[in-house]
């Protein structure tokens, strides 16, 4: 067998939850590779990098080192090792979160309990969170939309999340639907292992458009940047998204928490803006779990987000999930605002604010 056999085998049984097998399997495959004359080749240190990275979620801290300080001694720049050895070596209690990789333990959780009576409607806005709050016409002083100001609604301010009501019509949201139904798979997550993977964490299907495809597609992006002064001109894909009866995704940040995946020359999200496409009949909100709301979709409404403190740090308070849908089949295309091109746009702060959501990160 090929160290390559080994790897895949290494990832399905990641797949399969058995993890015992799966250390096994890719500590054989690292033997293997370490054998070979191309040990040395950039590309082999991607997967280098990956077992590193599942040893160290899988708990064996020994070989997770071995293989960075491997990377490392051949390559000192590669990030994901130096990831890997960092975390390592930083004391548990202020190691930063990592993806879960044992989805029946987080089902246990605290959190995963708020969430669903977030959904559910058991927990909601308390009156003290409400009283800040207002609705207003924003306007954000751009010419157009001192003509056109638009419906805002806010949610909470510290982070900021707010509505902006009707901005996008039916012929447009129709079109982008229209564009995207062939293109539509199987929703995947990020994953250690695989990079991408489907999961019973996100059952939903997606598509990505570029917006150069329609002008619609760019409107919306200009839109965004009228009303919210953030610059559009370098964003991922938009991505189209369909649940289906009991379609849902459990709690998640949008954020990059591993900077090294971020896309490149993009950085990280910095702010998330859900359009909606449709109307839900019953379930599909747009739950908060730590700030103690849920949006229910309405056709045509935005829903934006910051992700990231000034200081570019997540913002851990914006965890959010799509709640099941329950009756109905629930559309939005998620339009993610990256942080490469905002120094000017949304400049940092003179004191540091990434703080105050530290205690919302949470290892599962
Ligand atoms: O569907 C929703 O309401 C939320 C979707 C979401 O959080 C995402 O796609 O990242
Ligand atoms: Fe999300």
């Amino acid at each position: 067998m090929t160290w390559q056999d080994c790897f895949v085998l290494g990832k399905q049984l990641f797949h399969l939850e058995e993890y015992n097998h799966t250390k096994m399997w890719l500590k054989e495959s690292m033997q293997r590779l370490s054998r070979e004359p191309y040990y040395r080749d950039p590309h082999t240190f991607d997967y280098v990098e990956d077992v590193a990275k599942s040893l160290l979620n899988l708990g064996d801290l020994e070989t997770a080192l071995k293989l960075s300080d491997d990377v490392l001694s051949l390559d000192p720049t590669r990030s994901t090792a130096k990831y890997v050895k960092n975390t390592i070596l930083t004391p548990v209690g202020e190691r930063k979160p990592t993806l879960t990789t044992n989805p029946s333990y987080y089902h246990q959780t605290e959190e995963f309990e708020t969430y669903k009576k977030v959904c559910r409607g058991e927990i909601t806005a308390s009156p003290t969170q409400l009283r800040p709050l207002r609705c207003r016409y924003e306007t954000n002083n751009h010419p157009y939309r001192l003509i056109a100001p638009l419906k805002l609604e806010e949610h909470s301010l510290d982070p900021l999340v707010v509505t902006f009501h009707d901005f996008i019509d039916d012929t447009k949201i129709a079109t982008i639907k229209y564009m995207a139904e062939p293109r539509m798979q199987r929703s995947t997550v990020r994953d250690v292992v695989t990079l991408s993977k489907a999961t019973d964490f996100r059952i939903s299907k997606n598509a990505w458009l570029g917006y150069q495809e329609h002008d619609y597609m760019l409107g919306m992006l200009r839109d965004l940047h009228d009303i919210t002064g953030l610059d559009v001109t370098r964003c991922e894909k938009l991505q189209v998204a369909n649940y289906g009866l009991g379609g849902h995704y459990e709690p998640h940040w949008d954020f990059y928490l591993d900077t090294e995946r971020m896309p490149e020359g993009l950085g990280n999200r910095i702010a998330t803006a859900i359009f909606y496409l449709s109307e839900v009949e019953q379930g599909g909100a747009t739950a908060f779990p730590n700030l103690k709301f849920a949006i229910k979709p309405k056709k045509g409404n935005v829903l934006f987000w910051y992700n990231l403190h000034r200081t570019l740090e997540g913002d851990y308070r914006t965890r959010h999930a799509a709640c099941p849908v329950l009756k109905g089949s629930k559309w939005i295309a998620n339009v993610w605002i990256n942080d490469i091109t905002q120094p000017f746009t949304r400049p940092c702060l003179l004191h540091q604010d990434d703080e105050i959501s530290k205690p919302y990160a949470t290892i599962v």
